[in-house]
């Protein structure tokens, strides 16, 4: 301008300045105003902080109206606008432990006193509303906006159940602006996009956006129907009451009836703050709250010495915002492809350009089913928002729409195994789930059944990993695998691995690998050497299986891929039928009885074992020498029960519970949980309530601690004859009231 002074910023920088301030600007648009941003927050923070680093290097570009000097900016909406009557601030952020020093040093140099205590909390990932209270009664809530003036969403606030109209208590203040959160739980947020699909509608790109979009509705009563809820962190002006801590605020706050963070703590050094950080910044606690959090706040808890520190244009400089590492990134969704398990249920899934998230690069989220994909309304070609919170396997959370330019493609679930080419049914009619029907054969299946087999939580056989497991049952050479079904597993010779040639695949898609250089599938000769000689690892691998004949009964029914039976389940059918026959012979009910077991899980081993090829499996393996029972303790005797099954029920003088049921395991017993009419004896205690009853009906021999003992010691004939005799009426007389 003429008149001015030539400036001596270069003109790169500036240009740079221009441009960043405008996407800045024009990403806090889509964000506050649209409900739909388009890139992540981690995306957004780094173009505001590469604007604050041009800032820091040539201080003239920091103009009032820079973006780094603004709240946020004021845009006309639908809105009608409001004045806060104390202005709703943003926070400075400290990125690591220096800045967070840095920050502590500068107060107590200001202060110069060291009397004064640090409030940790969590940084609630919601949009921030002001809530007016007069006399009591809600009269105005706001969002932020630019900080002096917000929009005015009263009646939608209203709707919100944790808000109240009317503060409680009796120290009700004249005036009072409460600041807060709101936030959508992650369930809510599932099934409104869910109701949004249905009504093809552009569902919202993750919680944070649906609950603004939610509460920034024209119609209250759409907000009405989404179920937001709120945390309160803060207080503006105020009339009426005085207090000297923040702490003491909440207190109140709490006591007015307003939903107060349960998670906050008052510290009184900087260790304490870092301890705190420490302690939510774990994944495991950071994902233990009920709303999600990008951080911690702390804050001055003395509000007096707050007013002494004030505030630039744009944050206090009594608080600070801890970031926790970004868990949210935006990626490309380049396809949906199904995956083919274990047990054949075929499991839609992401496969996204690749990404490093919370650590981890990720290539590949789950979808769980075509309904799921629909649910979502994720298009194949979108931008989604993926989530990868701590261990936990990637999600997608939802699409943004507005990225969208017409070439997304609807995902369609085939309607062939992509393996076998086998059509795809659901395991019963109405199950949404869709299964591949060829579980001898299906390549997927049994790969996956080996892999499982040869895993941990089973016969744990090391050298037989996931190559091995699609080498052994998948070769490109020869044309007939080694392994036609897991039944062939212990007859494994070394004359049939030499030859094979195979993929490599990848143990999360089951895709075989591609060389980076050349871009083609990697194949190998995964046993054998160049010179045709038998690698270590396939003899190293033949050894464990030998020794793998010797595993524990639960280990070898885990690794049956038994739907339903993991190994704690395995562990209770091994405990109570001590051999594989006899849980083959063992009935539904029998089955059931089984404490740890129960119906569904009784249901689907009979449905395995009254398949022939199951059957064949088993007999495979009895002639390979593999263990298919209990071991026999070295120093157990002979089993005087064994064959017998009884019912322990109500208190015993002489043993406990599990004594008791142990004393008749180690002599041959089957101990179970319910009376039937192939229990041979009930054992009752005190109290022995309703199985009492049921062997009473049925007739079954019941025996006292007294009769228990005989059972023990002389068996079963003599156990007869002490038993108590059941009424004679009593089978007949079961359902008569009792005598008044
Ligand atoms: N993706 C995008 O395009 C886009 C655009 C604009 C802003 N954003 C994101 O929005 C977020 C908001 O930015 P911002 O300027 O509000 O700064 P901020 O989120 O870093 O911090 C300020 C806000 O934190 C909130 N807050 C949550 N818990 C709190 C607590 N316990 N105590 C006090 N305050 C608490 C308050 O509402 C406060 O206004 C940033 O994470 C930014 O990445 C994203
Ligand atoms: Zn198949």
């Amino acid at each position: 301008m003429a008149g001015e002074q030539q400036s001596t910023v270069p003109t790169e920088a500036r240009d740079e300045h221009a441009k960043l301030a405008e996407q800045v600007e024009e990403h806090r648009f889509r964000y506050y105003v649209k409900d739909a941003p388009i890139v992540s927050d981690a995306e957004f923070d780094r173009l505001l902080r590469r604007l604050e680093a041009l800032e820091e290097d040539h201080p003239e570009l920091r103009t009032p109206d820079s973006p780094t000097q603004k709240v946020a900016g004021a845009y006309e909406t639908e809105f009608t606008e409001v004045e806060h009557r104390e202005r709703m601030l943003s926070l400075d952020n400290a990125f690591d432990d220096d800045e967070l020093g840095t920050w502590a040093d500068r107060i107590a140099k200001e202060l110069g006193t060291g009397a004064y205590h640090f409030l940790c909390e969590l940084k609630v990932d919601g949009l921030a509303v002001n809530l007016t209270y007069e006399h009591g009664r809600l009269t105005r809530a706001a969002t932020r906006g630019d900080g002096r003036t917000g929009e005015d969403i009263t009646p939608n606030v209203r709707t919100i159940a944790k808000i109240p109209n009317r503060l409680t208590g009796d120290r009700v203040p004249a005036l009072v602006e409460v600041r807060g959160e709101v936030f959508l739980p992650r369930k809510a947020f599932e099934e409104l996009n869910a109701r949004l699909v249905e009504a093809e509608k552009p569902p919202f790109a993750n919680p944070r956006n649906a609950a603004a979009g939610s509460l920034r509705q024209k119609d209250p009563k759409v907000t009405a129907s989404r179920p937001l809820d709120m945390v309160v962190h803060g207080i503006g002006a105020r009339e009426g009451f005085d207090i000297a801590r923040l702490s003491q605020a909440y207190e109140l706050l709490h006591e007015w009836g307003l939903p107060t963070a349960a998670h906050f703590r008052v510290v009184d050094t900087i260790e304490g703050v870092r301890e705190y950080i420490a302690h939510y910044g774990d994944s495991e606690h950071r994902h233990s709250v009920e709303h999600e959090i990008d951080g911690a706040v702390i804050k001055l808890d003395e509000i007096p010495l707050q007013g002494r520190l004030g505030s630039t244009s744009r944050a206090p400089r009594w608080a600070i915002a801890w970031k926790f590492p970004p868990e949210e990134v935006n990626t490309k969704l380049v396809d949906i492809r199904v995956g083919v398990g274990r047990t054949g249920r075929v499991t839609p899934y992401a496969v996204v350009e690749p990404i490093t998230v919370a650590g981890s690069e990720v290539e590949f989220a789950t979808l769980h089913n075509q309904d799921v994909v629909k649910a979502k309304g994720v298009l194949i070609g979108d931008t989604v928002v993926l989530r990868k919170a701590g261990d936990v396997i990637p999600e997608i959370l939802g699409p943004v729409a507005d990225l969208r330019d017409g070439s997304e493609r609807e995902f369609v679930m085939p309607a062939e195994c992509p393996e076998c080419g086998t059509p795809l049914q659901p395991a019963k009619e109405g199950d949404v789930d869709l299964r591949c029907p060829n579980s001898r054969s299906c390549p997927a299946q049994l790969r996956e059944r080996i892999f499982y087999l040869a895993g941990r939580k089973s016969l744990d056989i090391e050298n037989l990993g996931y190559v091995a497991a699609a080498a052994l049952t998948q070769p490109l050479e020869p044309a007939e695998p080694p392994l036609r079904d897991e039944g062939d597993l212990f007859d494994l010779k070394i004359e049939q691995l030499l030859p094979i040639r195979s993929y490599v695949l990848d143990p999360d898609s089951g895709l075989p690998k591609r060389d980076p250089e050349t871009g083609e599938e990697k194949v190998v000769t995964f046993f054998a050497t160049q010179k045709g000689e038998a690698k270590k690892n396939a003899l190293a691998m033949l050894a464990n299986i030998e020794a793998a004949k010797q595993r524990p009964l639960a280990r070898i029914i885990t690794g049956l891929s038994i739907r339903h039976v993991g190994p704690v389940a395995a562990a209770a059918l091994a405990r109570e039928f001590r051999s594989l026959d006899r849980i083959a012979e063992a009935d539904e009910e029998e089955l059931a009885a089984t404490e740890g077991v129960g119906g569904i899980i009784a249901a689907s081993v009979k449905q395995w074992f009254a398949v022939d090829w199951h059957r064949e499996i088993v007999e495979k393996w009895r002639r390979a020498g593999v263990r298919l029972e209990e071991e026999a303790g070295a120093d157990e005797g002979p089993l005087p029960l064994k064959g017998l099954t009884v019912v322990v029920t109500g208190t015993l003088e002489s043993h406990t519970r599990d004594g008791a049921k142990e004393a008749l395991q180690n002599r041959g017993a089957k101990v179970t949980g319910s009376v039937s009419k192939k229990t041979d004896f009930v054992v009752v205690g005190d109290n022995p309530g309703s199985k009492y009853d049921k062997a009473m009906q049925l007739k079954v021999p019941v025996l006292d601690d007294d009769g228990f003992a005989v059972l023990l010691e002389q068996g079963p004939d003599a156990a007869r004859e002490a038993a108590v005799t059941p009424p004679e009426e009593s089978a007949e007389g079961a359902d008569e009231k009792p005598e008044q």
